[in-house]
């Protein structure tokens, strides 16, 4: 490229040809220089275009590429030196073109701002009003006044801006009508005061001279300016606030100052101090970013990502267990009244030593001591006392869809209930038939509604459980639908009894299945099983909670029965219950 230059005549070192052909050289050097291939950089005040392109490409190196376009024309359009001070400003170009070269990195407004004010100044000069700006005291005009101000103003706020004109103009307004002995004064140290300001804010130094004293300040008008300034100087890290109490209190004190209160006007003085060193203090803050992903649709707020951590867990499940224990505590609260535990007493109830059972004449050796007669010296059990026990049980149906139901020809009994609570041990325990029910540890063994003969009296209906089970929900769904049409629609159902667990109580299914008999006005008996499971005064505050829960319903049958199938505790007592059902009942 430089041999094509030098074959054009464009001569020299580079030779300064069309703008292409500078922009190419300078890209190569530029790309030299940087690599290290190029020798050291010549000095900023000498060269020719191409040289101030290259320094400026290279100089400029980081900065963005309208900044270099635009010193690179400006060299060319001949408005050279050394990119001019403020001084040496010719027309509104250059100074636009300095101002943005100063201006470096900073932002639009800021650079808009400066080149609007020089360009002004530059406006200012050429009609007479020129010399350096004018110091403050040289001031002329409010045009002027406002130039300098804005540019002193340099980043801050409007605010602040229009306050600082403001007390500007108020000071040559007072020049103007003769004031200007004791205003230059004054002017010069506003000045001094807030040019010594802006450096301490800058970090920089000089400003130079002591901020003007208060004391030498003379009127009112004054006074109001220099506090209002100081004033809102003291508060630019926020911008320019209200300011009015601020304002009139330091006024005040001023004033008093005047007046000779020399007490008050210490305090003041110590008030302009602080407000002196809140200034010194005062360093522009850096303003948090929250960066926001444009592609993120998830339409979480940020606090949503504080999703349940360990602790929240923690505090649910704690809470949640003070429920239970709660619960737990309400049960135990529960007073058995004084027949409900004479009962239990009395019918060896609840959980028992076998010395104890020994005591009262059982023999604990069979499987079901307590449906035994005490102080028998025969292994044998005696005979059921109710006759319509002692038929034989048969199973002769079973239904898993209602359609399948065997016609009602005998008063029906069912055994309803949660899964796995007993349902099938009971109806054998009650028969003494071991084995004609079947029955399982695992719950859900009962899948079909059941129909069983006990002789050609009495129909005993084992259901299939509802609650858990080791079956599909659907399935399950399914059991208890039809559990529940039968208890509300079977025709010769004489009484279902509802087996609950004495360990566990209640639960919502068994509330749900009483709610509908009490609807279809079916008669029902709860029977507690597995006694032999708990402590007697828990079989005792069991049946105390559940008569409470029921006291109200209308198909309930009284007693509450309380049974075990394993001990034979109860089991008499519930044949004689069911018997009279057998007796009295017709199909
Ligand atoms: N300790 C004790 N265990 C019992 C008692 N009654 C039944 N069981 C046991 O409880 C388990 C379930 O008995 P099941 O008669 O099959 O219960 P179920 O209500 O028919 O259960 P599903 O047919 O699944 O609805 C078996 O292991 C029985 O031995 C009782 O009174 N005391
Ligand atoms: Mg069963």
């Amino acid at each position: 490229m430089s041999a094509g230059a030098g074959r054009e005549g464009r001569g020299g070192r580079m030779g300064s040809g069309g703008v292409g052909d500078v922009k190419l050289r300078t890209r190569i050097n530029a790309e030299r220089r940087l690599s290290g291939k190029l020798g050291k950089m010549r000095s900023v005040g000498g060269g020719d275009d191409d040289d101030v392109m290259l320094r400026a490409r290279v100089g400029d190196e980081r900065r963005g590429k309208r900044e270099f376009d635009e010193r690179v024309k400006a060299k060319r359009e001949g408005r050279g030196g050394r990119m001019g001070s403020v001084d040496g400003a010719d027309d509104g170009e250059d100074v636009r073109l300095r101002t943005r070269v100063a201006s470096g990195r900073r932002g639009k407004r800021e650079f808009d701002e400066r080149v609007k004010t020089e360009q002004g100044m530059f406006t200012a000069r050429r009609e007479g009003r020129g010399g350096r700006m004018g110091s403050a005291a040289g001031a002329d005009d409010g045009e002027d006044v406002r130039l300098r101000t804005r540019m002193a103003a340099g980043r801050r706020g409007k605010r602040e801006f229009d306050e600082r004109v403001k007390t500007e103009q108020g000071m040559s307004t007072a020049r103007r009508e003769g004031r200007e002995g004791e205003w230059g004064v004054r002017l010069e140290l506003m000045m001094v005061r807030i040019r010594s300001k802006e450096c301490l804010r800058r970090g920089g130094k000089g400003g130079g001279g002591r901020m003007g004293s208060v004391a030498r300040a003379d009127d009112g008008e004054n006074v109001r300016l220099r506090t209002r300034v100081v004033g809102k100087l003291g508060k630019s890290g926020k911008g320019f606030g209200k300011g009015g109490d601020l304002d009139k209190e330091s006024v005040k004190g001023e004033r008093n100052r005047r007046r000779g209160g020399a007490l008050e006007g210490y305090a003041n003085k110590k008030k302009d101090k602080k407000d002196e060193e809140e200034v010194e203090n005062d360093t522009p803050k850096k303003r948090k970013r929250i960066k926001l992903d444009p592609y993120d649709v998830s339409n979480k707020r940020m606090d949503d990502g504080v999703s349940i951590d360990g602790k929240e867990m923690e505090k649910k499940v704690e809470a949640e267990k003070k429920i239970e224990l709660s619960k737990n505590a309400q049960f135990r609260a529960i007073q058995p009244s004084p027949s409900i535990l004479s009962f239990v007493e009395d019918n060896l109830l609840g959980r028992r030593r076998s010395i104890e059972l020994r005591r009262a004449g059982y023999n604990v050796d069979l499987s079901a001591p307590l449906d035994n007669i005490p102080h028998s010296t025969s292994s044998e059990r005696e005979h059921c006392e109710e006759n319509v026990f002692r038929n034989k049980l048969t199973f002769f149906a079973a239904a898993n869809v209602s359609s399948s139901f065997p016609p009602a020809d005998l008063p029906e009994i069912a055994f309803a209930g949660r899964s796995n609570v007993g349902k099938s041990s009971l109806l054998n325990a009650l028969t003494r038939q071991w084995g004609v029910a079947r029955t399982s540890d695992k719950p859900g063994l009962t899948q079909t509604i059941n129909f069983f003969n006990l002789g050609s009296k009495i129909c005993l209906v084992d259901l299939p459980g509802y609650g858990f089970a080791y079956a599909k929900d659907e399935v399950k769904d399914a059991w208890e639908e039809l559990v529940k049409e039968y208890v509300s629609t079977r025709v010769g159902l004489k009484r279902v009894c509802l087996l609950i667990d004495t360990k566990w109580g209640m639960k919502p299914r068994d509330h749900e299945l009483v709610h509908l008999m009490e609807r279809s006005q079916t008669k029902y008996q709860i029977l507690m099983t597995k006694t032999d499971m708990v402590f007697p005064i828990d079989v005792a505050r069991r049946a105390m909670e559940i008569e409470e829960n029921l006291k109200a319903n209308k198909s309930v049958v009284n007693p509450l029965m309380m049974i075990s199938s394993k001990s034979g505790a109860g089991i008499r007592s519930l044949r004689s219950v069911l018997a009279k059902i057998s007796r009295f009942a017709k199909p």
